[in-house]
């Protein structure tokens, strides 16, 4: 292994050689949860000053880690060591990531507040709505399948749902995620239990009128399919039925922060900032996986 020589070398590979020997015993399931005992490692300026060893490896359920064993060290000006066979310790995605769901009826503002919340705080915002309008245009049998329950309003079978937020976690170097629209339904949440399992740090419940959203949407001015009086008549019924019942689901888990979304676009950003704000800082200090923040 290859060792970039900048001071403290004998700890960076003590600690290199503690984590190789670690890593050889361990199942690949058991490497993500090891990694806690070492420590963090990354190339975020709140890491810097101090010794951050890190493990990472693919799991095949998320597929979010990449095998490797890294070292970073800093003491003031002098800085890092890493294993040259494995990836720079940017890449080493030692924790699992956070996942918030951002639920409200049609039209009540979750796309734009994802939108300025992810470029606040580093989220990648993940459109469960617009994964599935961009499979519509892969001319496929899915697509069409896929078109034609968007325009009656019904929610599309959730393993290609899942599937689409899946990959595109995947494809993603981000560490925290905003799944926006997603899980509509009691099956939805089930099957991303089953094929994700990463538990929402909480749930971000847009609360707003039936007028209001209407309004809303019959001046969104998208071209969206479903923006007709009568496909939106159809989506809020399909809304208080099927998914409500899961926002009362984690809101029975004590995860979810509801919004008052009647307000101006300004004002309810300022009111979700220091939600997010308080999951940066906690990002920082508590270095553990599978944190559950409490709001
Ligand atoms: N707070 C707000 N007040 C008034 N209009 C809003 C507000 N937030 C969003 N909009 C507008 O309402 C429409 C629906 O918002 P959008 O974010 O697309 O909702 P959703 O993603 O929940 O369907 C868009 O045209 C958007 O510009
Ligand atoms: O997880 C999802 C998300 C969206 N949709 C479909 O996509 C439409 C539009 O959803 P989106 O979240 O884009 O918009 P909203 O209805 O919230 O305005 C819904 O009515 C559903 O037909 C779905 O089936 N599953």
């Amino acid at each position: 292994m290859g060792i970039q020589k900048f001071g403290h070398t004998r700890t960076i590979l003590n600690s290199l050689r503690r984590l190789h020997q670690s890593y050889h015993s361990f199942s690949i399931e058991n490497v993500v949860k090891q990694k806690v005992q070492f420590g963090e490692c990354g190339n975020s300026p709140e890491y810097l000053g101090n010794l951050a060893c890190g493990v990472g490896a693919q799991v095949p359920a998320s597929g979010l880690f990449t095998v490797g064993v890294s070292t970073m060290y800093n003491r003031g000006s002098s800085y890092i060591a890493s294993d040259e066979g494995s990836m720079p310790p940017s890449f080493t995605l030692s924790r699992e990531p956070k996942i918030v769901f951002v639920l409200g009826g049609p039209g009540s503002g979750k796309g734009t507040q994802c939108a300025k919340v992810a470029k606040a705080f580093g989220f990648e915002h993940l459109s469960a709505g617009d994964l599935l309008r961009a499979e519509i245009y892969s001319d496929s049998d899915e697509g069409r399948a896929i078109q034609s329950m968007i325009r009656e309003g019904k929610i599309v079978s959730s393993e290609v749902t899942v599937n689409l937020i899946h990959r595109a976690m995947q494809d993603s170097r981000c560490d925290r995620f905003l799944i926006d629209g997603f899980p509509r339904s009691e099956e939805n949440r089930l099957v991303y239990d089953k094929v994700i399992g990463i538990d929402p740090l909480f749930v971000l419940f847009f609360d707003c009128s039936l007028e209001e959203m209407e309004a809303r949407l019959l001046s969104r001015n998208q071209g969206r399919i479903d923006d007709n009086i009568e496909t939106i008549r159809k989506r809020f019924k399909v809304f208080a039925e099927v998914t409500l019942p899961v926002i009362e689901y984690y809101r029975s888990l004590g995860k979810v922060v509801t919004v008052n979304a009647a307000r101006a676009q300004q004002e309810i950003f300022k009111s979700i900032l220091p939600i997010f704000s308080s999951i940066d800082e906690s990002m920082r200090v508590n270095h553990t996986v599978n944190q559950k923040l409490v709001i």
